[in-house]
């Protein structure tokens, strides 16, 4: 009940649909206990009494009671329909907004195809209990108590010789329920680790292709989905196992019921209408025992389906603004970055980043340089707050960035990843990605800047070509410049370019470095890459290696000292002549 307690403010603030939904399901209850009243009098008090003069009138009682019934029963359905509808509307929504705001370290570990299913099957399991199944519970509950009574006012002592068995039914249904629970959580489980099997082969199929792998895939998706089938066949023998077991013992209450009633009848303690009554209450009982199973069923279900969506909105964020977070006015942050004495480590992991201390003056550009894994990323993903340092602190225009508003700290930051992720959407859309009033004429001269506006020209519907999923159908190199137009367009006052043209050839390279230059001007810009070509012109360049500064200074400081940047200048500029390497302090 827990969970059903922990999801309250989704579905109380739906009150109203809710009681109107049970009310009209006790109303529904109540009318279909006229049956066998009717059913009673028209024995005992026509038949018998050979009043057939009374059977028009009675039948049209009964038809009255039907529909009087089935108009309680539509106000019951429609208003549960609309409470599961909008539980489950207002899950997803708190759920959504949930994913996006969790924190970086979250996704580290997070497996999409498992959220998607959360998303969709566990949130369509909670609709269904919440729309039908727990007001079929309700119903069960209701006729079960009814009946009895209404039994019980006929003759108490015929009712509790039939019902006897009910104890032993209910033993049989909680056992059902303890061993059906952790069935349908590993059927949960088995469903999304096929579902990410699926979503990483769909994100994959390049490399899958490229590796021949194929019959692998299959036999992966194989072993996945073999374990699926067995989670449902196991839960199918615990089904098979009690479910006639609940049959037998419901029957048995009825055969209880015809001898021990049909001596009361020749005894003459009740009359043979009540007997008729009798029996066709004791079904308004049996029957939704009959379904206990499938209730409970629904009920662990959907409780499995609510802890495994609480577990995403009760996740803690890592990072998150502080109560009286600072708001920064976009127009007066200067762009000074400073980082003091900073200390990092990945969850579990070796440390990325020591002692590492950085001034960036507003307006200055950065150089990063280093192998791979040497924590360069590691730099930004600590400046846009994915992560918090560990020791020491980063400050923008002085302030400690765990000061100021998340949000606000990365509006003040435009980063070009290494890997492009576009929308499916059109080339416009991308581009203006964040961006709240922005004219045709912003976006152009952002992509021509990015030298990106002549090849978009040359599409089909120019701007407004619509892009594949992540970008489908665009080189490497056209979507790292609409990436590049985006991040201009932002007019950050610092700029991130993370290997952000690691995948133009040269000389678009060169060419978008010059539009670059004009627009690093008045902000602070980091360069990563890993050619020096990209970094030469930076005020600071610094080399790093297992998460250490090696080397700081400038290009033409640091080409003439014996290091690791003279050393990758040297790999990479192998094939200049030897004139020029001899002179390359006055040609840099
Ligand atoms: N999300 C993460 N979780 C755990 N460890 C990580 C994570 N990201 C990076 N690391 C580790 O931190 C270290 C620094 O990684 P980082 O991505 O900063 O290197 P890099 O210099 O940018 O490399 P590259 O040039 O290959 O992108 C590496 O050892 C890496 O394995």
């Amino acid at each position: 009940m827990d969970v059903f307690r922990q999801l309250k403010r989704f579905y109380w603030r739906e009150r109203k649909f809710l009681f109107t939904s049970v009310l009209f399901l006790i109303l529904a209850t109540i009318m279909g206990l006229a049956y066998p009243l009717l059913l009673r009098y028209l024995v005992d008090d026509i038949i018998q009494a050979e009043k057939f003069d009374m059977i028009p009138s009675i039948a049209l009682l009964v038809a009255g009671a039907m529909v009087t019934k089935a108009c309680f029963q539509f106000i019951h359905g429609f208003t549960g329909g609309r409470l599961g509808n909008r539980v489950a509307f207002n899950l997803r929504e708190a759920l959504y907004e949930k994913l996006q705001y969790l924190s970086f370290q979250y996704y580290d570990r997070a497996r999409t195809g498992d959220l998607m299913s959360r998303l969709t099957a566990d949130l369509e399991a909670i609709r269904n209990f919440v729309g039908f199944g727990f007001a079929q519970l309700l119903n069960m509950i209701l006729m079960v108590t009814f009946g009895a009574v209404t039994m019980a006012f006929i003759d108490w002592r015929l009712t509790l010789i039939t019902l006897i068995t009910m104890p032993i039914m209910g033993f049989i249904a909680i056992r059902f329920e303890l061993k059906v629970h952790p069935a349908f959580r590993s059927i949960r489980l088995a469903m999304s680790r096929l579902t990410t099997a699926v979503q990483e082969n769909i994100m994959g199929v390049r490399t899958v292709k490229s590796f021949a792998r194929e019959p692998f895939e299959v036999e992966k998706f194989s072993e996945r989905n073999n374990e699926y089938r067995e989670n449902h066949i196991e839960t199918s023998k615990i089904w098979a196992k009690f479910f006639p077991a609940l049959e037998m013992v419901a029957n048995l209450s009825v055969v209880v019921l015809l001898s021990a009633g049909g001596w009361f009848v020749i005894k003459d303690w009740i009359s043979v209408g009540d007997l008729v009554a009798l029996f066709s209450l004791v079904w308004y009982i049996i029957g939704p025992m009959w379904g206990l199973g499938f209730h409970i069923n629904n009920y662990t279900q959907s409780k499995a389906s609510g802890e495994r969506i609480l577990e995403i909105l009760n996740q803690r964020y890592d990072v998150a603004s502080e109560q009286d977070a600072l708001m920064m006015e976009s127009e007066q942050v200067k762009g000074n970055v400073e980082f003091r004495d900073v200390q990092f480590h990945y969850p579990d992991g070796q440390p990325a980043l020591k002692n590492f201390k950085l001034n960036a003056p507003a307006g200055s550009i950065i150089g990063l340089l280093g192998g791979t894994g040497s924590g360069k990323s590691t730099v930004i993903q600590l400046l846009m707050r994915a992560y918090d340092v560990k020791k020491g602190a980063i400050t923008l225009d002085g302030v400690d960035i765990r000061h100021i508003d998340l949000n606000n700290l990365r509006e003040q930051i435009s980063v070009v990843f290494q890997e492009t992720f576009l929308f499916s959407a059109s080339i416009l859309t991308n581009i203006t990605y964040g961006c709240k009033e922005v004219t045709m004429e912003q976006v152009m001269h952002a992509a021509k800047l990015a030298k990106a506006h002549d090849f978009i020209m040359e599409l089909p519907e120019g701007y407004n070509t619509v892009v594949g999923e992540r970008g489908m159908g665009l080189s490497g190199g056209q979507k790292q410049r609409i990436a590049i137009a985006r991040a201009l367009l932002k007019n950050p006052k610092v700029l991130v370019l993370d290997d952000a043209t690691s995948a133009v050839d040269m000389e678009t390279e060169y060419e978008i470095q010059q539009g670059l230059k004009e627009l690093m001007r008045g902000r602070t810009t980091f360069i990563i890459a890993h050619r020096i070509s990209s970094l030469k012109h930076a005020d600071e360049i610094l080399v790093l290696d297992k998460g250490e500064i090696v080397q700081r200074g400038k290009h033409h400081d640091l080409v003439v000292q014996d290091g690791p940047y003279r050393h990758v200048f040297d790999i990479q500029f192998a094939d200049m002549p030897e004139a020029l390497r001899q002179g390359r302090k006055v040609a840099n």
